[in-house]
């Protein structure tokens, strides 16, 4: 049965922009009727709104907080205000591990989660907070990034660390989990037995799927590690750390801002985190050209630790900002992976984390 009255909203803070979109049931399915990506600079807010023609339109408002300036979007007071919000949720901690409807409890485990994913659990629970207390008669739901990985085998779950640790939850964990998911969806009928997912955006990961299921990923415990990223570093010599805690130069305030927004394509290049910058600049900049030399060079080499997880690869699928619309970036890691794989497969498939969430979302709030 349509019941176009109900309005679903699916919130996914990343960590460049914040992206949504407002959904209707459609028969059992939430179908998407509006969605776009926003992002801040103070209370100035600037919409991409997707059209059905495909385009993107700009607008800018001037709001006090994320949620008020997307309901200020003529588009979407047109549709009934939501009664059901996902939000994607990066951690859900050492103890949370599936989509959960958000109660005390749930608030308590990802407001200790923040730890794990500094740049993305405490904007995603203000988001949480606010609309709350905008919408107080909506269920909301935590979708978290993990789920897709719960599965994954020991041989890459456990880490190469003391037992103690693993016993207190240190473990890989794997993020971009609703990405992978929507792409497997999307796929469908044509998704082979052994793919490999390279979710390049502002994160980045790359992930390898049997039959549908996550069995190894590059992200560990957090969504610093695995491949370099636009302002993380990547998997990096853990001496390093060591070395400056030892020196004590640092404080891990310092540590952190310097690991999670300063490293990577930012931290190289010296100019910016933004892949489509660093290309415009990369003819005249040499530590622009080094930043992205370095970067499609740490993905072909995670692609490749992927296909020898499969033990063989039917399909590379690039998803992501940078995955979907950097052509040229995409043909340089072609270009590394060519000597070892003959006539590889290759699609371009979108990141629709927001339909997953919203999936997600509908299903636990009808139970
Ligand atoms: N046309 C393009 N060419 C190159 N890079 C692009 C293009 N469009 C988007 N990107 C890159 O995608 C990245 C953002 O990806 P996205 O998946 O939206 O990140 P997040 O979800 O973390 O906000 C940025 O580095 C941006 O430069
Ligand atoms: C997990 C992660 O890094 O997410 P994003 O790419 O949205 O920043
Ligand atoms: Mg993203």
């Amino acid at each position: 049965m349509p019941d176009r009255n109900i309005g679903i909203l699916a919130l996914n803070a990343g960590s460049s922009s914040l992206k949504f979109g407002l959904y209707t049931v459609d028969g059992t399915e939430p179908v998407e009727r509006v969605s776009g990506s926003m992002t801040s600079d103070g209370d100035q807010r600037v919409f991409l709104l997707d059209s059905p023609r495909g385009r993107l339109q700009r607008r800018a408002v001037r709001a006090d907080s994320a949620l008020q300036a997307i309901f200020l979007l003529g588009e979407m007071r047109e549709l009934p205000p939501p009664s059901v919000i996902g939000h994607r949720i990066v951690h859900g901690g050492i103890s949370l591990h599936q989509h959960a409807r958000v109660d005390d409890s749930v608030l308590r485990q990802l407001d200790a989660a923040s730890v794990f994913a500094p740049l993305h659990v405490p904007p995603a629970l203000r988001l949480l907070v606010d609309a709350m207390a905008t919408f107080p008669d909506a269920t909301q739901i935590a979708c978290l990034d993990t789920v897709f990985h719960n599965g994954m085998p020991d041989v890459s779950r456990v880490l190469p660390l003391p037992a103690a640790l693993r016993n207190g939850g240190v473990e890989r964990v794997g993020f971009h989990g609703l990405s992978c998911e929507s792409v497997v969806r999307q796929l469908g009928r044509d998704c082979p037995s052994r793919i490999v997912i390279a979710h390049l955006g502002s994160g980045c990961s790359v992930t390898a799927v049997r039959d549908g299921c996550s069995v190894d990923t590059s992200m560990g415990l957090t969504p610093a590690g695995g491949v370099m990223m636009a302002t993380r570093p990547g998997d990096i010599d853990p001496g390093i750390l060591l070395y400056l805690l030892r020196e004590g130069r640092y404080s891990i305030a310092a540590l952190e801002d310097m690991f999670e927004r300063q490293s990577g394509l930012s931290g190289v290049s010296g100019t910016s985190a933004d892949a489509r910058e660093l290309l415009a600049q990369s003819a005249t900049q040499p530590m622009a050209a080094l930043a992205l030399a370095q970067f499609t060079r740490s993905v072909a080499r995670h692609i490749a630790g992927m296909i020898v997880a499969l033990g063989g690869i039917d399909l590379l699928v690039f998803t992501g900002g940078i995955g979907e619309h950097a052509l040229t970036l995409r043909a340089d890691i072609l270009n590394q992976l060519a000597p070892l794989v003959c006539d590889l497969a290759v699609r371009v498939v979108p990141a629709r984390e927001n339909d997953c969430i919203a999936q997600h979302a509908w299903k636990l709030a009808r139970h």
